[in-house]
């Protein structure tokens, strides 16, 4: 299977080198150049299967080459191996038709880990058959970063970079990713937003000479591999609840549109998605746009759900490429529009294609903390800030049979964001045994302005030296 670019231009290419690119060379996002379907047999087997065996057949229907078979097979049995729960991504009813998919019970804590474990084990196998080395660079608000650390740390092919907004992570975010001791990993604390890390990132990207000389790789949901493993979640938690002979929505916390989108991809294979309920902070890009079909980022406001703190969203190019026919010009067209005038307009037709699909809610500071606190009282159950924003966009239902179930996905464990926790319910989450000692770690990171050329010539500093000591 080919992977082509939403902008059209760079030339198609398998998945092994889309999960190496990352960035296609036209400034596009790589995305299959068709969706395999699974048969309703097949989906409704997934009910009570292991769910690295669900992996093995979703993700088998979408990648081929020289990762395909017993290899993919072996390296998803280690990803989920890592996971403190045995269903993985287990589903916890929080009320009538509603539910949390917990992502949370990997390394480090979100649901990031569980595309993020995988993508590690492809990457490494992929560069040591081919005698690669790669400097991979990634931007985050929080939880990409730490997810990457954890997957990376100590790989003896890649060097890893991670760019995060300075002073605006949580405290449990920045010393997972500065508390690590492994040589091949650099904590950058940027002094700017998620949104100049991520400008950045695709900057370096697009700076031809240095990408090549770094041999440049991604690690954010740029990366189509990232996309891809998270489609398989959606099977699990439908399959559990019936599917595909009876519909589920689900809402989804909503930053960088990869979770989300990933669910469309699910959509797509097959799988009987009655909404996709786009659920995003005060940075409410996403819902505006569904709302009047005019994409115009506005200045990041800093929330008790950080992560989500992006005006900017990466991922909603892919919808965008999907909703216009997969018209690469049309995509370059909106993507140079908001480049030179920082909004683009989306027309009627596709902007109905959208809406036909997606819905959008935003979720104040004062609505999350009172979810996290009704949570608790009701339920008993300890939200994060994040899967809080899900669960109030779930229950305000826009466009929603409230016959059909909804799995809020619960991106990010309550001890990630206690104080925001325990500000609302009084409880103080505990961080899980392995990461006890988190807080007396010491830290190691470099504070960087926010600029493209700091931030190319520390790498290229630290990858030789990193290079030299190894060799
Ligand atoms: C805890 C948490 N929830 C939600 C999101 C939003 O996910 P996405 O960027 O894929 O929309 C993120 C980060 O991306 C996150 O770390
Ligand atoms: N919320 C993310 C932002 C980056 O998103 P990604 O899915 O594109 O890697 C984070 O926690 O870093």
């Amino acid at each position: 299977m080919l992977h082509v670019s939403t902008r059209g231009e760079a030339p198609p290419i398998g998945f092994a080198d889309a999960l190496l690119t990352g960035l296609a060379r036209d400034g596009g996002l790589y995305m299959p150049e068709r969706f395999p379907v699974l048969a309703p047999e097949t989906i409704a087997g997934f009910a009570g299967r292991r769910f690295a065996d669900v992996a093995k057949t979703v993700l088998g229907a979408l990648v081929d080459g020289e990762l395909a078979g017993p290899d993919l097979d072996r390296m998803i049995e280690a990803s989920y191996a890592t996971f403190r729960h045995p269903a993985v991504c287990p589903l916890v009813q929080i009320g009538d038709n509603l539910f949390v998919l917990e992502l949370f019970h990997g390394p480090t804590l979100a649901f990031k880990d569980v595309a993020m474990q995988l993508l590690g084990q492809l990457m490494d196998h992929v560069l040591r058959a081919r005698g690669q080395r790669a400097t991979i660079v990634g931007a985050t608000s929080g939880d990409t970063g730490s997810a990457a650390v954890e997957a990376f740390r100590g790989l003896s092919q890649v060097d890893v970079f991670i760019l995060y907004p300075h002073g605006r992570v949580s405290e449990v975010q920045r010393r997972q990713m500065t508390g690590v001791d492994a040589p091949n990993v650099h904590a950058v604390a940027l002094e700017g937003t998620f949104d100049d890390a991520q400008a950045i990132v695709k900057g370096m990207f697009n700076h031809a000479r240095f990408r090549d000389e770094m041999q440049l790789s991604g690690v954010n949901s740029i990366n189509w591999a990232r996309v891809a493993a998270q489609a398989t979640y959606y099977f699990t938690a439908a399959a559990s609840l019936g599917g595909p002979h009876r519909p589920v929505s689900f809402s989804v916390p909503t930053g960088n549109f990869g979770d989300v989108l990933a669910g469309y991809v699910a959509k797509r294979m097959g799988l009987p998605i009655e909404r996709l309920m786009v659920a995003t902070n005060a940075n409410d890009i996403l819902a505006r746009t569904l709302e009047s079909g005019a994409y115009e980022p506005r200045g990041v406001v800093p929330t008790a759900s950080p992560s989500m703190d992006i005006q900017v969203s990466s991922n909603f190019e892919r919808l965008l490429f999907e909703a216009y026919g997969r018209d690469g010009t049309a995509v370059r067209r909106l993507m140079a529009g908001l480049q030179q005038g920082r909004r683009f307009m989306i027309e009627a037709g596709p902007l109905q294609a959208i809406r036909a699909e997606f819905s959008g809610s935003a979720v104040d500071e004062a609505a999350t903390a009172d979810e996290i606190g009704r949570t608790w009282r009701e339920a008993g159950y300890l939200l994060d800030p994040h899967t809080a924003v899900g669960v109030r966009a779930a229950r305000g239902g826009l466009g929603h049979d409230p016959a059909t179930p909804v799995v809020v996905l619960g991106t990010a464990h309550p001890a990630k964001f206690p104080d925001a926790v325990e500000r609302a319910t009084g409880v103080r989450p505990p961080l899980p045994p392995h990461l006890a000692d988190l807080m007396d770690r010491p830290e190691r990171f470099t504070v960087l302005p926010a600029e493209q050329g700091a931030v190319e010539a520390f790498i290229r500093d630290r990858g030789r030296a990193v290079r030299g000591a190894a060799a």
